[in-house]
């Protein structure tokens, strides 16, 4: 059996970061949109980063910020991969000497395979509920039958995971990888260690 991948996204102090890291997390999401309740700021980044051990990777979540404000945010944190999560063309994603990958929000009618296939550029696709208006973290789930079985990027699965029902979204979807932050919070911004242990256990299938 595959091994699948967790990121914890929406960390917002080193205390959750560590938390993620001694659980087993292999990433951890840093979200620099401001209207995010979990939005970091570059000093708050670079202290988390550096508190994280080795091989933990570390993803810069932006939201249609402009190519100046992401640059400048690479300039100053340390960031693995960038998670493109707004209205992003292929285009736009590119050029940044890192890997990346873009979020596609789903519901009904979402032609997904032909949506993911315009970034042919991308490491990895992440699929996410759409609700209106919110770009992401909304800790809603979505119809998981609507996945297509043979998208040609690696699946990141989002959207109101948590760990209840991570075992069932796997064992249904076969991600490469899975990204939580609702589920795993005590309020919106704070992890709640306990879950975010339990969630990485059964994501590994050590329960
Ligand atoms: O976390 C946020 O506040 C956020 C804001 C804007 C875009 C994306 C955001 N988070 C990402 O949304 C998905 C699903 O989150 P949840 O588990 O349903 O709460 C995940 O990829 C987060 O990284």
């Amino acid at each position: 059996m595959a091994i699948v991948r967790t990121k914890i996204c929406g960390i917002t102090s080193v205390e959750d970061a560590v938390v993620a890291a001694e659980a087993g997390a292999d990433a951890i999401g840093l979200v620099f949109y401001r209207p995010s309740p979990r939005a970091v700021d570059v000093r708050q980044a670079r202290a988390i980063v550096a508190a994280l051990p080795p091989f933990v990777t570390t993803v810069g979540l932006f939201v249609n910020a402009s190519r100046c404000e992401i640059n400048e945010t690479l300039d100053a944190v340390r960031l693995d991969m960038l998670q493109f999560h707004g209205d992003e063309s292929p285009a736009d994603c590119d050029g940044y000497h890192k890997p990346w990958y873009k979020a596609l929000r789903v519901k009904p009618g979402i032609d997904v395979r032909a949506h993911a296939g315009e970034y042919q550029g991308a490491s990895a696709i992440l699929l996410d509920s759409y609700v209106a208006g919110v770009p992401g973290g909304t800790g809603e789930s979505f119809d998981w039958s609507l996945i297509p079985r043979d998208l040609s990027q690696p699946l990141v699965l989002a959207g109101g995971l948590n760990p209840e029902n991570v075992e069932r979204a796997i064992a249904q979807v076969k991600p490469y990888a899975v990204d939580v932050s609702g589920g795993v919070e005590v309020r919106k911004g704070v992890k709640d260690a306990d879950r975010v242990r339990d969630f990485v256990r059964r994501v590994r299938g050590w329960v």
